[in-house]
């Protein structure tokens, strides 16, 4: 399979003048409802990896071949380009680098390396940073990994709401020079800290959660960043969804009288099941 288009439409995002709302995509269904609604792109979050995977919060539990597997089955399921959160890149230096070769053959159109410390360290509370020094190893080091020159590479800090914003401002500058295509910002509080940021780098710019005056897509195109995210709300409904369903059916809701179910036509549209018929009319030798 050759990746190399999706990985075009990224760049193109990346060198243009707009700023785009990614679809939060976890697994194979929501990749492609995604891509089917006209999505100009997925966001593959570490936290959807993990609670789609395992079922768990995210606390870095999940290893990279299960990333690079679930990974592996979205780009199978459909074309849309996706943008992997690959966290700290499981390890140092030399596992970044790994990382970047498995989501490559995965199939990630990009993926972002963060300078968080990660898994937590022992007795301590709150999120902290690996030093600037190791950061731009791994940014480094995530370069190195890179066979496609078209796979995106992000240096993502969420240094902003940890340290400081000259703090966040000398790391952007320090991963922009190793070579990176786009920073990854993610802690970003006011139209003032996102404006400073802006002035002191050049690369394009991506905002993880932002609070409500960060959300104006022309005013953040404006200020360089070229995609936004918007969290992950189709997990959070799917579960609802899949909360309500398995109630109604253990309070004994017969199931032709379930609320809320995918029709017929949006399950065999996910299934691509008209495809599936035409090859098995082809294949099989069975009536279309
Ligand atoms: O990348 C994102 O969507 C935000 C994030 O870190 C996560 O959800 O794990
Ligand atoms: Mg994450």
């Amino acid at each position: 399979m050759t990746f190399r288009s999706r990985r075009e439409k990224l760049r193109f995002i990346l060198s243009g003048s707009d700023c785009v709302r990614p679809g939060s995509v976890y697994d194979a269904i929501s990749i492609r409802i995604a891509e089917d609604l006209g999505f100009p792109l997925g966001m593959f979050g570490g936290s959807v990896a993990s609670l789609a995977v395992l079922g768990d919060p995210d606390i870095t539990l999940i290893t990279l071949t299960e990333l690079a597997e679930q990974m592996r089955r979205m780009s199978r399921a459909a074309t849309l380009p996706v943008l992997v959160d690959a966290d700290h890149g499981y390890g140092n230096a030399l596992n970044v680098r790994r990382t970047v070769q498995e989501l490559e053959t995965a199939g990630a159109a990009g993926l972002t390396i963060e300078d968080t410390l990660l898994p937590a360290a022992f007795g301590e509370a709150k999120t902290q940073l690996i030093s600037l020094e190791e950061g731009v190893g791994k940014m480094k080091a995530a370069l190195d990994g890179r066979s496609d020159p078209w796979l995106v590479i992000m240096g993502r800090t969420g240094a902003a709401s940890i340290t400081s914003l000259d703090d966040t401002i000398g790391r952007a500058r320090a991963y922009e020079a190793t070579g990176v295509d786009a920073l990854f910002f993610t802690g970003i509080k006011s139209r003032a800290e996102l404006e400073a940021i802006a002035a002191a780098t050049r690369l394009p710019i991506v905002l993880g959660g932002a609070p409500d005056e960060l959300n104006a897509l022309d005013y953040l195109a404006g200020q360089r960043v070229r995609i936004a995210l918007q969290g992950h709300a189709p997990i959070a409904a799917a579960t609802q969804a899949v909360d309500d369903t398995l109630k109604a059916l253990r309070e004994g809701t017969p199931p032709k009288n379930l609320k809320g179910l995918a029709s017929s036509e949006l399950t065999g549209r996910v299934m691509r099941e008209a495809d599936m018929k035409a090859r098995s009319a082809d294949l099989l030798g069975l009536k279309k």
